[in-house]
């Protein structure tokens, strides 16, 4: 078995209610993500290749267009714009296309923060 990853980028901006730092949190303001995508599989005995990283590429995109440069407290079925739920929501986004969806890393590599959701 194996595991082929691909990431993405995308800046956006949100507001967060918290109970901790509330004040800044609850101001629009951004973030930079990585997002990491990772599909589990066989590789094909013909192509030897779990899925082309040209398609794979191709799939990820509609992701990161839905969370590029946009106000994520305005991206439907989000809720709240934690890492979490963006783990979950690219999840859902590529879910349907993406065959052997293993699991989805959203990293800020600014404050070394990461989160990963495995599906339900
Ligand atoms: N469990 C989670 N906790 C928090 C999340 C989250 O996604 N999951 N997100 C936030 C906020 O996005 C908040 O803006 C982060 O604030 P803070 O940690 O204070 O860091 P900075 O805004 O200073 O980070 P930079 O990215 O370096 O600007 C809070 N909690
Ligand atoms: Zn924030």
């Amino acid at each position: 078995m194996h595991e082929l990853s691909k990431q993405f980028r995308f800046d956006a901006a949100h507001t967060l209610h918290r109970d901790i730092d509330a004040e800044p949190s609850r101001r629009v303001h951004g973030h930079s993500y990585r997002a990491e995508v990772v599909v589990r599989g066989r590789p094909d005995p013909e192509t030897g290749m779990i899925i082309d990283l040209g398609h794979f590429e191709r799939l990820l995109e509609a992701a990161r267009d839905g969370l590029d440069h946009r106000f994520l407290d305005d991206v439907p079925d989000l809720g709240p714009a934690t890492m979490e739920n963006l783990a979950v929501w690219v999840w859902r986004t590529l879910k349907p296309t993406c065959a052997g969806l293993s699991r989805i890393v959203i990293h800020r590599d600014s404050s070394g923060e990461a989160c990963t959701y495995y599906g339900d």
